[in-house]
């Protein structure tokens, strides 16, 4: 047993030694430069052998590709002195917007995401100064990359078989998950692993990114091996974590820095209710995901390679002999490799207070070791602590009083004639022909979904008067495609107001093998650009869209995240002795 230190909180953190020598991908502490534009970053993600394009990151040595949550904050309030706007000017949070990786229309108002793992742990590609560096180039070392040299695709969404009503863990996990970065580049020892948070590389691709300089490592201290030892998969609580290969009691399942963030930020009022006297105050589903203590206003939010999926379990002591669930078999500990020199700056011995006000503390970084022997395919569980097993049967009590809940998940659900609510990502499976506005008003979608179109839109100087007023609706523009056009950016909402086949406008003969095409009103989505905006004054028409370019999307608030009683409580730390005194303020 690893013993823990009760006045800072320290433990004993396994020693055992690691060997790098088989290791691709490496945690280290950046060495940071006066002009480096992820100064505020003291971790980074570096090459340790060389990375082929199109290697999954981290790699896993599981056969299982797999990648990483997505959790979206819904209507941040932005003040200059909060932590949440500090992570994202130091990118460890993406606007949900510009990034393109969903979640724009979680909320009405500003919709920010976190990416953890490579998404959150790499830093960030920036363009800016790379005409200079070509003047002044006095480094060897650098050398000319195109943009940044990682890529994510759109992460997956779904249930994980916990539907709404049939299951109480409806609306307390994630819906968005399996966000894959890779390579899109070889990449060479070294070599600094770096992501595109604001979007912009996504849409300047199309139009040819310039050449920009990434930097080489010339040295990293304090690494560790960031080479994934766990996968995801389905679990009956949600995702899981689960081990790709046998792990020895003792070592190190997974390192995650972790960022410190006071209680209240988490606290959130929608924007729709902020006129209400008596709203109420949510919890963000982050929370969820967040390590505390009942005692402490701090969380620490883990940002390490699918460590969000680690589900609780009791530890052994707490179990009976009848009780034949698994039990934990990691617990967390401080690891002690990246520990700085000057005691001043190490968080753990901050007031709270001065933790908020420090620009860039030392990083704090958990180790999750095994407890025993843990064999391949095998969920790795950790014990969350009494005070959220004891809120989470409350929440389940609470959950079955309310007759119209039943539990039984999908296997329920499929008995039932339930029909109020369909998600978005079902609807985009067993819609495959849309509904003109005429027909849905005696055959109506379901009250959470709205159709939206990918279509780019600016007004320049030559098209400003161009547009077609609402007096001359006929004149529909047809719809073009183009390269990067299904970027989440270009997602509008649409009214389709015809379907019918591709005919030849002279013959009338039926085209592409009678594909259907819709024409469809094309309206504006919150967060655009002014000149991209369509003026309120008219309507802009497009004909000839296939049914590709739609999507369903669920309105704001009305996703599982927002149901009335989803389960919120932190990972707690309290029995661990983790959190230090200093720490200690409420
Ligand atoms: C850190 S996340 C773990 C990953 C999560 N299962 C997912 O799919 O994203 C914590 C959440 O997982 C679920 N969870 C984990 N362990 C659980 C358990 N033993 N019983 C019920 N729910 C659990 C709850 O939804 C909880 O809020």
């Amino acid at each position: 047993e690893p013993q823990c230190n009760a006045a800072d909180g320290t433990c004993a953190s396994s020693l055992i030694e690691e060997d790098l020598s088989d290791c691709h991908v490496i945690l280290g502490l950046r060495n940071v430069r006066n002009n480096d534009h992820n100064s505020a970053r003291k971790l980074g993600v570096f090459a340790n052998r060389p990375l082929p394009r199109g290697m999954p990151l981290p790699p896993t040595t599981s056969s299982e590709i797999t990648g990483d949550v997505v959790i979206h904050l819904v209507d941040v309030l932005v003040s200059n002195t909060s932590q949440l706007d500090k992570w994202l000017s130091h990118g460890y949070l993406v606007d949900a917007v510009s990034s393109g990786y969903g979640g724009n229309y979680e909320g009405n108002g500003r919709v920010l995401t976190a990416l953890p793992g490579i998404g959150m742990l790499a830093s960030s590609f920036v363009d800016e100064g790379a005409a200079n560096d070509e003047t002044n180039n006095d480094d060897s070392s650098l050398v000319a990359k195109r943009g940044p040299n990682t890529w994510a695709s759109i992460p997956t969404t779904d249930e994980a078989n916990h539907p709404r009503r049939y299951s109480p863990l409806a609306g307390s996990f994630a819906l968005n998950y399996n966000l894959t970065f890779r390579a899109i580049q070889p990449i060479s020892i070294g070599e600094e692993i770096t992501v595109d948070r604001s979007g912009w590389f996504r849409r300047n691709s199309l139009k040819g990114a310039a050449n920009s300089k990434i930097k080489h490592m010339d040295q990293y201290d304090s690494v560790v091996c960031l080479d994934s030892n766990i996968y995801r998969s389905y679990s009956k609580n949600g995702r899981g974590a689960f081990a790709s290969k046998s792990i020895q009691k003792g070592s190190v399942v997974a390192y995650s820095p972790v960022l410190p963030l006071p209680k209240n930020e988490l606290q959130y009022l929608r924007k729709k209710d902020l006129k209400k006297i008596d709203a109420v105050p949510r919890d963000q589903l982050l929370l969820n995901y967040c390590f505390g203590h009942d005692k402490s206003s701090v969380l620490l939010f883990p940002y390490g390679s699918f460590v969000n999926y680690i589900n609780h379990a009791s530890s052994e002591l707490l179990v009976s002999k009848e009780d034949k669930h698994p039990t934990a078999n990691v617990r967390v500990m401080w690891s002690e490799r990246f520990k700085g020199e000057k005691v001043e700056e190490d968080p753990h011995s901050m007031a709270p207070a001065d933790l908020w006000n420090s620009p860039s503390p030392e990083p704090l970084v958990f180790e999750y070791i095994a407890l025993r022997d843990i064999q391949p395919n095998e969920e790795i569980l950790l014990d969350y602590g009494t005070s959220w097993s004891d809120a989470w049967d409350n929440h389940v009590s609470r959950w079955k009083q309310d007759p119209l809940n039943k539990e039984g998940g999908l296997d329920a659900m499929a008995d039932s004639n339930s029909n109020d609510y369909s998600p978005a990502y079902i609807m985009e499976d067993v819609v495959s022909n849309l509904r003109t506005a005429e027909e849905q008003l005696s055959f109506p979608y379901q009250k959470n979904v709205f159709t939206a179109c990918f279509y780019r839109y600016e007004r320049t100087e030559s098209n400003s008067d161009a547009i077609p007023s609402t007096t001359i609706l006929y004149e529909a523009t047809p719809w073009k495609m183009s390269r990067g056009l299904f970027d989440m950016t270009n997602l509008r909402p649409c009214k389709v107001i015809s379907r019918a086949p591709a005919t030849d406008r002279h013959t009338g003969e039926q085209l592409h093998g009678g594909k259907i095409f819709y024409t469809a009103i094309i309206q504006n989505r919150p967060g655009l650009a002014e000149h991209e905006r369509i003026p309120n004054d008219t309507k802009h028409v497009v004909s000839g869209i296939p049914r590709e370019a739609f999507r369903f999307v669920d309105r704001p608030y009305s996703s599982d995240e927002h149901l009335e009683g989803a389960f919120r409580h932190h990972i707690g730390l309290d029995e661990t002795g983790m959190y230090p005194e200093a720490w200690l303020d409420l």
